[in-house]
């Protein structure tokens, strides 16, 4: 068992030359801290979560269970594994005015990124211990966020089509019931695997910006809720959760197997960038994108629709030829969005479910930092004039 592992510092880390000296540009590969929640090798492509590989994870446990260990730092024995799932499931539904402010966004088109950020938000407020820093409160909100995510996301869902919301079962696993939610039958063992082993997947990456806004917020001694906000806020772009969207959107736009090439050497020709590929860490094959990409192939089959696959597939080789030769190799984001095609999902709700995962390891992250705590508060080097003569509004030309 290796216990303490080098991060290894990138040849090709971007530092900017400024008059106040050097300025690592992206932080790339500057340590915030001490962690013992995940480790990426970017070299060989492996990631574990508390010591344990995500493929070992993929392979035995489910959401509810890697979830327990993330936040908790062990595997559960049974009986904690099933109060933490009866706690997850008793904490799923929202007070009426939530469904409301939701009701509201999604009937005016508003994304549903957006109304998540705008819900957990509103949340807090129904939490009179949302300020709450103590390690219990930490955890109970933690706890609740997980739980109340898919709950926020099925209700767009259906507000956003004019249907009427399905409260959630309790019976039901955390994968299994978020599609109940959505679309009101309890979904096949296929269909649940494919949330569940997304889920277990995303469901921590060290410090991607997501996480890092939440460790920024967490730092000022804000509500945990906020931090989730922040982290919400920062996934929603398409370099980082958002390519999940953009990376099905381009399949999508590619149409045939035929036209994956074509399309791929004309968008590299423009000095585009390929959504679902590259990583500021991996520097080979995402190990996960590996893992999604056989129930990708599995779920295809099983719902008689290959195409996207396909399309992935000769997408697939291009980037090998032409990109990996400048360590840049498909990403979890590669795969992922196919799945929720094939569930029917419609791709504005992609980053949403990978949001429904993270906030386990946006929350494991805050109260781990909270440990060890200091406000974040980096300097920039300013480069403006100093001492200007200010002139009144009347005076200007
Ligand atoms: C869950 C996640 O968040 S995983 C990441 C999801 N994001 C994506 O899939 C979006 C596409 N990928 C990217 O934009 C990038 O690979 C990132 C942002 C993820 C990481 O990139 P960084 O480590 O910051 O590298 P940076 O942006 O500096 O790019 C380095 C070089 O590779 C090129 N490059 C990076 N990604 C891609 C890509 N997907 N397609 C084509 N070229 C790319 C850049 O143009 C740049 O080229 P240059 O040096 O000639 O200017
Ligand atoms: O780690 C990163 O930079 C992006 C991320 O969140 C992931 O890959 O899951």
């Amino acid at each position: 068992m290796e216990s303490v592992r080098k991060v290894e510092i990138s040849t090709s880390g971007k530092v900017i030359e400024s008059p106040c000296g050097p300025i690592i540009h992206g932080l790339e590969d500057v340590l915030i801290k001490v962690t013992s929640i995940s480790d990426i090798d970017g070299r060989k492509g492996i990631l574990w979560y508390r010591g344990y590989r995500i493929d070992d994870l993929a392979k035995y446990s489910n959401f509810e269970e890697t979830a327990y260990l993330v936040l908790y730092g062990k595997l559960p024995t049974r009986s904690e594994l099933s109060e933490f799932s009866e706690k997850l499931a008793s904490n799923r539904d929202l007070p009426e005015e939530i469904y409301s402010i939701i009701r509201v966004l999604a009937e005016n088109k508003v994304h549903p990124m957006l109304v998540l950020e705008s819900a957990v938000s509103a949340l807090a407020g129904f939490d009179p211990k949302a300020g709450d820093l103590s390690k219990e409160a930490l955890y109970d909100q933690a706890i609740r966020l997980t739980a109340v995510l898919p709950t926020i996301i099925a209700a767009h869902y259906r507000f956003s089509r004019g249907l009427g919301v399905i409260k959630p079962k309790k019976d039901l696993s955390h994968a299994a019931n978020f599609l109940y939610m959505m679309f009101g039958s309890t979904p096949d063992e296929v269909s649940t695997r494919a949330i569940d082993l997304y889920l277990v997947l995303h469901i921590d990456h060290e410090v991607p910006a997501s996480t890092f806004a939440t460790h920024v917020a967490i730092s000022t001694w804000t509500d945990l809720y906020s931090a989730i906000v922040a982290g919400i806020a920062a996934l929603k772009g398409p370099l980082h959760g958002g390519a999940n969207e953009a990376a099905m959107k381009q399949y999508l736009e590619i149409g045939s197997p035929s036209n994956a090439r074509p399309y791929v050497e004309k968008l590299l020709a423009e000095g585009k960038r390929l959504m679902g590929v590259g990583h500021r860490v991996y520097k080979t094959y995402d190990p996960r994108a590996r893992i999604y990409k056989d129930l990708v192939r599995e779920l295809s089959e099983k719902k008689g629709n290959m195409t996207y696959y396909q399309i992935a597939e000769e997408v697939e080789k291009v980037v090998l030829e032409k990109l990996a030769p400048k360590n840049l190799y498909p990403n979890i984001d590669f795969w992922s969005g196919i799945a929720m095609y094939l569930l029917g999902i419609p791709y504005e709700y992609y980053t949403p479910i990978f949001a429904m995962s993270r906030v386990v390891g946006w929350s494991a992250h805050a109260i781990e930092y909270l440990n060890e705590h200091r406000l974040f508060r980096p300097r920039a080097c300013y480069i403006g004039p100093h001492d200007v003569q200010y002139v009144p509004i009347d005076q200007r030309k």
